[in-house]
This record gives structure tokens, C-alpha cells and sequence, in this order.
């Protein structure tokens, strides 16, 4: 260990991972931990020469499965890495905790052993995985049982809960008994609702789609020589409607408000952050959810679509700055159709203001069809099949052209065909 100490690219036996840079070594270890030290000192190291750069630009928290491997000493994760087939390399770190928390992953080791034997984990297999490197150090003492919401279903090896998560994997699954809030057949009688009730309440509706078997002459279509750069007749389509002045410039000033002090993050696609989305969000959950502006519009939106508001994801606050933008995608996501909450039946777009240039919501499979930003504007349109409400309609793919010029700020609310909101409190994903 001696040889190690003039190299600043270890750190010490006691350091912490906040502390860990360069520290001087402790040549006061006693010969019972030397083996251990020289363990700790060969894996305390970086990789690779970029290692510190990442590490600074936030990597070691958003790629914790290369970057606490191959960058240790930049992560300051100074102590011996476990790494295994149960989920993230787990750290034990060299405090006074380090024997017992190598005993925590050892006896994960022997549980998940088992588990892996056990035919009636199948379905959870990939659920029931360390999700974060530091869950045998936090399932030391009571840990699991301190903070049992987040540790029995994240930290399922280090706190042996794999049948936590088979209990809550059959909860989230829809029983016999679950309420579609439309069958089958159900999506056009849906949308005569939305249109019929938007006439009503002077939203002012305009059809720029629909299906052929369901009757034009209610005077709501996009006449074609009103725009020619849009479609007026899209041959069979799905459903595309929007309404204008849904929302006010005091509830748009209450949301953009909530979006800065929630703060925008980069929006992930699936879940990871690539290229294909560049805009931010946040989701208004919470103290943004109960703002009385807020409920007051969740409630409008349930009173146009009669889908009762818990069917609701929380709204999607989102923001693009010039040249930012939305990929050609699908809001279909087919892993929702096990799921207590079912697929994402319509998108319930609002936008929050006009955008000086480009910024349009288009739809490459409609004959390009684009609806632009507008204060107060909504774009809705379903993501399924009138004639099965758990297939993707592929037909609504849609993509958010880049903001040429200014800034556009808009929400998403995704509408499903059954209770969203008790399947995300119990902790399913969604
Ligand atoms: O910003 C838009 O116009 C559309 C955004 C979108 O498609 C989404 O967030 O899923
Ligand atoms: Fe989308």
C-alpha cells in the first residue's frame, strides 16, 4: 500500500465518497485490514482519462453502472465495489460500516440465489434488483423497514423483498373487476362528446381529422380552402380536434409559474435522455396538482371528456427553448396495457402561448398535418384504436418541430382508460 501513496489516484481507506480526493494515506491500518486495503486501493482508481470531466458533468449519479465501475476515484466511491447479476454494483464503503454492509451483500447473494431458483419470481425478475448502489449500505440496521415504500421495492436483494414486489406486481395488474372508462367502439362516441360539449362552451371546435364512417355535416371540418398548407379530407383518420381558449392567461401564468419553481428538467424519452427530445418538463404533482387554478382546470377537462380526472396522468409541464424539439414518436406505450391504469387512451395537449416561429405539433403519417402553438389552444387526439382501446393507433405518430424562433411553453395531459392515480400512489410504474 506504501507504493500507492505518493499516487494521488487513490484515496484512502477511510474516506468517504464526499471526501475521497487526494487525502494522504492512513499508515496506521493494522495488518488485519491488509488485505482488505489493497482491495480497496486497486479498485479506487479511474479508468479512463475522462473519467474526472463526466464525473463533473453529473455522469456518476445519471450512468452509475459505468461510471462507479470504471471511474472510482471520480465518483469518489472509495471503497470495494460489489458487482453482481442482481442489479447496480453495490458500493461498501470503508467506514466502520464496511464488514457489515459486505455481510448485507453477501447474504443477497445467497437470497437472490434462491430466488433465481424459484419459478414464481419469473414475472418480477426484473424488478427485483438492487436500483441503486448504495442499497446494501442503506439496508443496514432498520433501513428497510425506515423507509419500506422506497427500499422493499428498489433495494429488493439488500432487503430480501422479492415477494413485496410479487404482492405489489399482481396489485398492479387490472382485476376482473376494473372499470374501462370507454369499450371497444367507444373512442368515436368520445369524441362526439368532446366536440359536441366544446361547441357548447364556446371552445370553438374544429375537426382537422376523423374517420370516414362518422358523418362531416356537423360543420366542425376543416374546410378545405381555409388552409391549404393542411389537410382537409385525411382518408380514414383518426380523430384530430382542437378546441381554442381552453385555458386562460391567469391559469397559463399559474402553470408556467409551477414549471420554474418545480424546475424544468431535461425530458427523457422512455427513460433515458437521448436525442430524439431536447425539450424540459416537470410534472406538477403535488402542491402544483392541489393549486386551486389547477384543480379547477382538471376538472374542466374531466367535464369535456367525462373521463373521470383520477384516469389522468399528473400534467406534463414542458418548455422549448430555440431549436429544441420532439422527435417523431407515439404516445402509445404498450407495457401500459397489463397495467391497473391501462394505455394512454387520448393526449390532452395545451398549449401555453404562440411561438414566433416553427414549434408545430405535425403529424407525418396525416398528410403532414400541423397545428401551430396558440395561447389557450388544445390539440387532442387518441393514441388507440377505436375498435380495440388496447391497441396503438400507429396513424397518430406525431413529433414537435424545433423552435426556430422565441420560446413554447405547453402541457400534456394523458388520459387513460382506467384509474391512473390509485396504481401510482401504491408505487407501480407507470
Ligand atoms: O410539443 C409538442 O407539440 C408535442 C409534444 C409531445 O408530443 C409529447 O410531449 O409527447
Ligand atoms: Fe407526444
Amino acid at each position: 500500500a506504501s507504493a500507492a501513496a505518493a499516487d494521488d489516484s487513490v484515496c484512502t481507506a477511510n474516506d468517504t465518497r464526499e471526501e475521497c480526493s487526494a487525502a494522504p494515506l492512513d499508515n496506521e491500518s493494522s495488518s488485519d485490514d491488509d488485505e482488505d486495503d489493497d482491495e480497496f486501493l486497486a479498485t479506487c482508481v479511474d479508468e479512463h482519462d475522462d473519467c474526472k470531466m463526466w464525473s463533473d458533468s453529473g455522469e456518476c449519479d445519471a450512468n452509475p453502472n459505468y461510471m462507479l465501475t470504471h471511474c472510482r476515484r471520480s465518483c469518489k466511491v472509495c471503497g470495494i465495489i460489489d458487482s453482481n447479476d442482481f442489479g447496480k454494483p453495490q458500493q461498501i464503503p470503508r467506514s466502520n460500516d464496511f464488514e457489515a454492509v459486505k455481510e448485507i451483500v453477501r447474504q443477497s447473494t445467497e437470497y437472490m440465489k434462491r430466488i433465481n431458483e424459484d419459478e414464481k419470481y419469473e414475472a418480477v425478475r426484473n424488478k427485483c434488483l438492487n436500483q441503486h448502489p448504495d442499497c446494501s449500505l442503506w439496508a443496514l440496521g432498520s433501513g428497510c423497514d425506515d423507509n419500506p415504500s422506497y427500499m422493499k421495492q428498489h433495494c429488493a436483494p439488500a432487503c430480501q423483498s422479492c415477494d413485496h414486489i410479487l404482492r405489489l406486481d399482481e396489485k398492479c395488474r387490472p382485476g376482473p373487476d376494473a372499470k374501462n372508462a370507454i369499450e371497444n367502439g367507444g373512442l368515436d362516441v368520445l369524441f362526439q362528446t368532446i366536440i359536441d360539449g366544446a361547441k357548447e362552451s364556446g371552445y370553438d371546435p374544429m375537426v382537422w381529422s376523423r374517420p370516414t364512417k362518422m358523418p362531416d355535416d356537423d360543420g366542425y371540418s376543416k374546410p378545405c380552402e381555409e388552409d391549404v398548407t393542411n389537410p382537409c379530407n385525411v382518408p380514414d383518420g383518426p380523430w384530430v380536434v382542437t378546441l381554442e381558449n381552453f385555458i386562460s392567461e391567469k391559469e397559463v401564468d399559474t402553470l408556467k409559474g409551477w414549471g420554474s419553481k418545480l424546475g424544468y428538467q431535461r425530458s427523457q424519452a422512455g427513460d433515458q435522455i437521448i436525442d430524439v427530445r431536447t425539450s424540459s418538463q416537470a410534472w406538477c404533482t403535488a402542491r402544483c396538482y392541489d393549486d386551486p387554478v389547477v384543480a379547477e382546470l382538471r376538472t374542466r377537462i374531466h367535464d369535456l371528456t367525462q373521463i373521470p380526472e383520477a384516469n389522468s396522468e399528473y400534467l406534463q409541464l414542458l418548455q422549448y427553448g430555440e431549436g429544441q424539439y420532439y422527435k417523431q414518436h407515439n404516445d402509445f406505450i404498450e407495457k401500459h396495457v397489463d397495467q391497473l391504469h391501462g394505455p394512454r387512451l387520448l393526449t390532452f395537449f395545451i398549449y401555453f402561448n404562440e411561438v414566433e416561429e416553427g414549434g408545430g405539433t405535425r403529424f407525418p403519417e396525416l398528410n403532414n398535418l400541423t397545428i401551430q402553438p396558440k395561447q389557450g389552444r388544445v390539440l387532442i387526439w387518441p393514441s388507440v384504436l377505436d375498435e380495440d382501446v388496447n391497441a396503438q393507433d400507429e396513424r397518430t405518430d406525431h413529433e414537435a418541430l424545433a423552435v426556430e424562433r422565441g420560446e413554447k411553453y405547453a402541457a400534456n395531459a394523458w388520459l387513460h382508460l382506467r384509474d391512473f392515480q390509485t396504481g401510482f400512489n401504491m408505487g407501480c410504474d407507470s
